[in-house]
């Protein structure tokens, strides 16, 4: 198959030459908004975006053939994810093609700020000459405090620290090895906030770091601070900044990002305070950070439309194993088994748990998404897939239980789902010999052998002579070819279990005559789809 991707925005030109080496059809087309964004997005597979073009869910759902959205950078706030999972649209970001580059930037501010060069330049290019007013601090033996200790936030403490700058940071995900690795000491937010003298954040603008400097907590700074965000806007409280500097509370500040960009107007008033020095979102600008971050999206894409690999995925984090070929039978069981384990479920059941044992249990989390898949696709009217599978089960209220088990006790691999009925679990497992023998093994209790695969009556009988010839029989008569059967008991003239593999899809009218049966209990009619070549 052929693949389109559509550029929208500003990305460097080797995502082209990139797309184009890998037999990618490639168009760009900037700056389209609205209707002629919805027009234009329909044919494409992929859209290649920085930060200007807002993904949302109207864009995505004018996408007929979206399958992924590339994000040429870090940030993905201008990119509805969850509209997008919800449509099975894979969402990928490049995470470290800039960091560098906004290390960079970062320390660059710091300096600039403290040294007032930025202030400075204006002066003497205005034909001015002021040493006094420009009078500045060094950053040598300060304290740098880093909220956000990821990629960025590293590069810049080790940058600063041979300004010989102590650093210290805050982050609630960071490992003490991590930080000591780094020769940081990990702190509280208020201990940080009371003790730097330079403040930088490299944390995505969340709920939690939203306003995380605001005249509400201006107490809690060290008198005197200095702030720097490179990261997203709104992380300081941009309207209350003035105030914080005329009274005292911060040194100055250096703003790369802003809740709005470019600047509203009143945003725009603020920034001309004397002690706030700005670039223009430039922490990524730079040649070799968008040649990287262009070249990697391509390749990422270009990847995962060909289905050979998805990193940098951030909605399908799992997925991304689907290309290693040892998991790659477990992915057809575990989709086979959870299409059966529903078609066999009673109406409403909601409570599930999944078990894998053997060498398929490390790949637990892809193998939940698969027999979701399979469980969900009976039920769902959208096409489910491995990036939504997982929101469609919370959406319909599924609770899903997961074990691990290194080996099974009885086959090298074993998946087995046990759903709850009336209190009482029923159970159905399965395995896979060779590559593409899937079979289950075990239901309710019943050792039976049966390939998962075309259309399957299965059924409880006494167990007793003549249950066979009936059904047999009854399909006989409407010249239905048997494939193959099983038979399962736990005891011998007790209960059974029967399967029986026909070699067509039965309608109701053909499967009436086989539940008015007498002695065959439960019966039910799965039609599962052939194993795929
Ligand atoms: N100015 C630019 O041009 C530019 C360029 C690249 C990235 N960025 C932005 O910089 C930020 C950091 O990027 P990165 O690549 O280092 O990301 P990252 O994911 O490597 O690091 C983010 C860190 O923030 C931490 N964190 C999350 N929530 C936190 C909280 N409430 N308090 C403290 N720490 C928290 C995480 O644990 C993580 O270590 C992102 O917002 C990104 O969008 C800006
Ligand atoms: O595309 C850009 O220049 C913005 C980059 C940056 O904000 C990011 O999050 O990667």
């Amino acid at each position: 198959m052929s693949f389109k991707v559509l550029i929208l925005d500003n990305v460097n030109e080797r995502c082209e030459e990139v797309f184009k080496e890998r037999g990618v059809e490639v168009v760009r087309n900037h700056d389209l908004s609205g209707q002629e964004l919805y027009d234009e997005i329909k044919s494409y597979h992929g859209i290649v975006v920085r930060s200007s073009t807002k993904v949302t869910e109207e864009v995505l759902e004018a996408g007929e053939n979206l399958k992924i959205v590339g994000r040429a950078g870090v940030g993905v706030d201008n990119i509805d994810i969850e509209a997008a999972t919800k449509r099975g649209i894979l969402v990928m970001n490049t995470p470290n093609g800039n960091t560098i580059s906004t290390a960079e930037h970062t320390c660059g501010m710091i300096l600039a700020l403290t040294h007032n060069i930025p202030q400075a330049v204006d002066k003497v290019k205005g034909g001015g000459w002021d040493r006094k007013k420009y009078m500045g601090n060094e950053v040598y033996n300060k304290t740098l405090g880093i909220v956000g200790l990821g990629k960025i936030g590293s590069e810049v403490t080790q940058r600063m620290q041979h300004f010989n700058m102590n650093i210290k940071a805050y982050d609630p995900f960071a490992s003490v090895e991590q930080a000591e690795r780094l020769g940081v000491e990990l702190v509280e937010l208020d201990e940080l906030l009371g003790t730097s003298d330079f403040l930088t954040v490299h944390t995505p603008l969340t709920e939690k770091t939203k306003g995380m400097v605001s005249m509400e907590n201006a107490d809690k700074l060290k008198k005197g601070i200095f702030l720097i965000n490179c990261a997203r806007g709104g992380i300081y409280k941009e309207e209350d900044l003035p105030a914080l500097i005329d009274e005292g509370y911060v040194a100055g500040v250096a703003l790369d990002v802003y809740t709005t960009e470019p600047p509203t107007d009143e945003l725009y008033e603020i920034l001309q305070h004397p002690k706030i020095i700005t670039t223009p979102h430039l922490g990524a600008s730079t040649d070799e950070a968008q040649e990287k971050v262009a070249e990697q999206i391509a390749a990422q894409m270009a990847d995962a439309l060909e289905k050979k690999d998805f990193e940098g995925s951030l909605n399908g984090k799992s997925i991304s194993l689907t290309t290693n070929k040892e998991v790659q039978p477990y992915l057809e069981l575990a989709q086979k088994l959870g299409s059966i384990a529903i078609q066999l479920a009673p109406e409403h059941a909601n409570e599930f748990s999944f078990e894998y044992s053997g060498a398929c249990a490390k790949f637990s989390d892809v193998l939940t998404d698969s027999i979701l898949k399979g469980l969900l696709s009976h039920h769902v009217s959208e096409a489910v897939n491995l990036i939504n599978a997982r929101h469609y089960a919370e959406e319909r209220g599924l609770n899903i239980r997961e074990t691990t088990a290194s080996q099974s006790e009885t086959f090298n691999d074993l998946i087995t789902i046990r759903l709850k009925e009336d209190g009482e679990y029923q159970k159905i497992s399965a395995t896979v010999f060779g590559e593409k023998d899937y079979r289950i093994v075990e239901i309710d209790g019943f050792g039976i052998e049966l390939g998962l695969e075309g259309d399957i009556l299965m059924y409880k009988n006494v167990d007793k002579p003549g249950m066979l010839a009936k059904v047999s029989y009854a399909l006989a008569k409407q010249e239905i070819n048997i494939a193959s059967l099983s038979l399962g008991r736990t005891m011998k003239g007790t209960n059974a279990i029967t399967a029986v593999s026909v070699d067509k899809k039965m309608t109701e009218e053909e499967l009436q005559p086989l539940y008015d049966l007498e002695d065959i209990h439960a019966l039910q009619y799965i039609s599962l789809p052939s194993n795929q070549d």
